[in-house]
């Protein structure tokens, strides 16, 4: 063996094994002197590395203590929690803890000191490097603002400050609380942007939202969190798939139709038909809105083109992720 092939050997042996999923099992915590508020309850989940994942839930649902948990700030009452193929808590997670990157809910950021200083100050609790602090700065849209006191950034500014830090150390893993809370519109785009260009480069990000609709056209698959329990895990399709929730027809007729509808619908199981907002009376107004079981979607499409020219427009809507969330409710 010469002297190259035995590096490489060393090499192989302390490199850090592959990003493996997130795996969490029957993880439970209690708060309170009697462990009596449980604020999670046996969780299971697993996140696949390079996902883009979504944790939604209401206030008080478990979100930001599953979040702990993950990154080893706070201890499970029971299961069991690894993170890039370790388990938290375990003698070697402070390793682990430097390839993540974590923004909390409410980031705690000094009025006094400037954008590059907050960022040096986060770099050395982080133990990296300052150098990459001014590229951070940058990435997130705040380079022209690095020299400028906290005290006078607006809570856009300081929520990007906030996913900078997170980003300091190239981590493998993001964990972000509620990472577009006081954004608007533009700055959302650029966030997500950027979490696109993160997950090219294999990064694996798992955030909390409140704004369904948003995480609904981003996320490869969520979990809704209700009271510490996971109700429903998967695809925004598996989820809407699972629940069988009905898909609504929004159609515009032609006046006179009423009779031929009724008439090409029957024996066909729709169960609601209305006027929709803004129309008149339910059955002869031009703009209606029919519910079906999903699985009977294409009977009613190819009944309804019996309508032949009296059929001005038909649009499928499909349940929307703040439907599924609602719908997995009580
Ligand atoms: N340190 C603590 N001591 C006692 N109870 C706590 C503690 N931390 C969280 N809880 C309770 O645990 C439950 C879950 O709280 P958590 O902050 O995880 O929810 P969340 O989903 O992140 O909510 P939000 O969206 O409001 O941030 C709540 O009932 C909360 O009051």
């Amino acid at each position: 063996m010469n002297a190259d092939t035995s590096l490489s050997l060393a090499a192989i042996a302390t490199a850090p094994p592959p990003a493996a999923p997130i795996a969490l099992r029957g993880v439970e915590k209690r708060f309170g002197p009697a462990g009596q508020i449980r604020a999670v309850a046996g969780v299971d989940l697993d996140i696949p590395a390079g996902a883009l994942f979504g944790l939604i839930g209401h206030n008080g649902a478990g979100k930001s203590t599953l979040f702990k948990m993950m990154l080893g700030l706070i201890t499970p009452s029971a299961g069991s929690i690894t993170v890039l193929g370790r388990p938290v808590n375990g003698p070697d997670f402070r390793q682990v803890r430097r390839s993540i990157g974590y923004l909390p809910e409410n980031v705690v950021l000094y009025d006094n000191l400037t954008g590059l200083e907050t960022l040096r100050f986060f770099a050395d609790l982080k133990g990296v490097s300052h150098a990459g602090c001014p590229a951070v700065l940058e990435r997130v849209g705040l380079a022209h603002a690095a020299v400028r006191r906290v005290r006078e950034y607006s809570k856009g500014m300081r929520q990007r400050l906030g996913f900078a830090q997170a980003l300091l150390g190239n981590p493998r893993l993001l964990f972000l609380d509620e990472p577009t809370t006081g954004l608007d519109p533009e700055a959302i785009r650029d966030f997500y942007r950027i979490i696109a260009e993160l997950r090219g480069d294999g990064v694996t990000v798992v955030l909390t939202s409140h704004i369904l609709a948003e995480i609904q056209e981003r996320v490869d698959s969520l979990a809704v969190l209700e009271a510490g329990r996971i109700k429903a895990q998967g695809t925004v399709q598996q989820l809407r798939d699972g629940l069988n929730l009905p898909v609504t027809l929004a159609l515009r007729l032609a006046e006179g139709h009423g009779p031929l509808l009724q008439a090409v619908l029957t024996g066909l199981p729709v169960s609601e038909v209305t006027a929709e907002e803004g129309a008149s009376a339910p059955v002869d107004a031009a703009h209606l809105l029919l519910s079906c079981p999903r699985d009977a979607k294409l009977a009613v499409v190819a009944a309804l083109m019996g309508l032949g020219d009296r059929l001005l427009d038909l649009q499928v809507r499909e349940p929307s992720l703040e439907d599924v969330f609602f719908g997995t409710r009580g």
